[in-house]
């Protein structure tokens, strides 16, 4: 069947203050191709990551902090709550350890970590950590992601590399294509689920 005639799904990528969200255009562009998938793509960026790539470059909606404060009347849309409708899979890459830390706690100050807080759980929330390596070792990473994954959140691995600051171990975000294979699985298997 012509990918045109699939359902159409709708793949959010939350993207955050790590180094790394200058992959984000990559990952962009590998999702709208997805081999006979109909896949539309949309972004919700931090401010902290905004500064890693062009929103305009991306050829795809990117909402923003201010977005969010177009509402001026009572019949006006909530952006975070018509974001969680819209998705059928939220990807966050990279995910930083400032968000990774809002998150496990439930903190909602911005865009993104409202679309977060109000998540419908049965819907798939992929997240691929990236931070320094040193970031990475301290003990609160670990106890951040066990929390995540406790909520059914699923982890994209981080991998070893030696960091664009020159320190070498793990904190590398996945690369490109293991994240857009985890975001395909999770398409398969919701439409399994439906
Ligand atoms: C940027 C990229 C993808 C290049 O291969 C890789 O270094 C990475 O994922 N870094 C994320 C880790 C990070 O945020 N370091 C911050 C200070 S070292």
């Amino acid at each position: 069947m012509a990918a045109s005639l699939k359902k159409k799904k709708n793949v959010l990528i939350g993207v955050t203050g790590s180094v790394a969200a200058i992959k984000v255009p990559l990952i962009v562009q590998e999702l709208q191709k997805s081999e006979g998938m109909n896949v539309e793509v949309r972004v919700v960026t931090t401010e902290r990551g905004a500064h890693f790539f062009k929103p305009e470059e991306l050829q795809v909606q990117v909402y923003r902090d201010q977005d969010e404060w177009q509402w001026q009347k009572r019949e006006d849309p909530v952006l975070h709550i018509e974001l969680r409708r819209w998705a059928d899979v939220f990807v966050i890459a990279p995910l930083d350890a400032n968000t990774l830390a809002k998150m496990a706690a439930g903190l909602c100050d911005n865009l993104l970590t409202c679309v977060v807080r109000c998540w419908d759980l049965t819907k798939p929330l992929l997240f691929c950590p990236a931070m320094n390596t040193h970031m990475w070792n301290h003990p609160l990473t670990q106890r951040h992601i066990d929390v995540l994954k406790g909520f059914g959140y699923i982890e994209v691995p981080c991998v070893e590399k030696t960091l664009v600051c020159g320190d070498s171990g793990l904190g590398a975000m996945a690369e490109v294509s293991t994240i857009v294979a985890a975001v395909h699985k999770s398409l398969r298997d919701v439409d399994t689920l439906l």
